[in-house]
């Protein structure tokens, strides 16, 4: 029954992989990763530099072929996807530089026809509201400008599913809140489900429903943002009991006085290991950006 459930949520969802390996020279990138966003969700994707976050992306799009495991969007394999479903996604990659010949206008024009829901209006304010020149070649604008015209691009076609790789990389703290805005924006009123990689831990809290963590490759945790509280915290164990830990944790540090530090998770039932109950534990409440420090060190 379970199975099944699980296989009707896949092929319901805008974006969903299940087994993803990929390797780049003989290097594990990707080491079997299941993910799943449910309609309308906005999941940010969390990771160091080099966990594989933009390799991930770009294999549940179909950017390319992993060495094994599957992706769908809206249901469809990922790598054989149909007109009309590439029309509903947008994506916008950590460097843009398509269309570099073309003045920010031109290439708004030219991108627009391909969009049945396409926002004229949308893409000529936010050209104002953002500060864009629209007849500078996009090979001259700065970077951060150079992402803001993507952004604009993604946003005016209306998509059902919206990927972003570190959408706030290039942009200055006034650009990033009016594109989280935005995303936000278009999350609630719209229900455009939405997929964005970033190091920023607070954008994530601000628009994230959902957060999935990826380290080394492989997908650690993934919850709701406002549960991880609940969920997740650190367990500390003076030397004398630190034999008694629990096998399984997100993380383990040994301490020079003999202590461990441990990041533990609920069980099923809600309960925390029973380690934390010990006579000398404590147990700390981990912010999500401690927690994800705590986690990758
Ligand atoms: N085309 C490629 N050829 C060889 N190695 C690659 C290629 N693309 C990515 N890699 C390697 O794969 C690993 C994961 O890269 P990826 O860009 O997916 O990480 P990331 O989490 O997005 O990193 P960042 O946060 O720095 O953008 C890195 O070690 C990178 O060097």
């Amino acid at each position: 029954m379970e199975a099944v459930l699980h296989e009707t949520e896949t092929r319901m969802a805008p974006l969903a992989a299940s087994g993803l390996i990929h390797a780049y020279e003989g290097r594990n990138v990707l080491t079997g990763v299941d993910l799943v966003l449910e309609p309308g969700s906005v999941l940010g994707l969390i990771g160091r530099n080099g966990a594989g976050k933009s390799t991930l992306i770009r294999a549940m799009l179909g950017l390319f072929k992993p060495l094994a495991g599957t992706a769908t969007v809206f249901g469809e394999p990922a790598l054989t996807l149909s007109d009309d479903a590439k029309a509903r996604i947008a994506y916008v990659p950590q460097q843009p530089d398509a269309l570099a010949w073309l003045s920010a206008k031109q290439m708004l024009d030219f991108i627009g026809r391909f969009y049945p829901r396409w926002d004229k209006n949308f893409a000529a304010s936010a050209l104002e509201r953002w500060q864009i020149q629209p007849n500078k070649l996009l090979a001259k604008l700065s970077p951060g400008e150079r992402q803001r015209v993507d952004l604009i691009r993604a946003l005016a076609s209306q998509p059902d599913l919206l990927v972003l790789d570190e959408p706030a990389a290039a942009l200055d703290p006034v650009a990033r809140r009016e594109l989280l805005r935005e995303v936000a924006l278009r999350a609630g009123e719209s229900g455009t489900t939405v997929l964005f990689s970033t190091h920023i831990v607070s954008d994530l809290e601000r628009v994230a429903s959902d957060v999935a963590f990826l380290h080394q490759g492989a997908l650690l945790m993934r919850c709701g943002v406002d549960e991880t509280k609940e969920r997740y915290a650190r367990l500390w164990l003076p030397g004398h009991i630190s034999a008694a830990a629990p096998a399984h944790s997100l993380s383990r540090r040994h301490h020079d006085d003999g202590s461990l530090s441990l990041v533990v998770e609920r069980d099923a039932q809600g309960r925390w290991p029973e380690a934390t109950t010990l006579p000398g534990a404590r147990v700390d409440a981990l912010g999500l950006e401690d927690l994800f420090v705590e986690i990758a060190e």
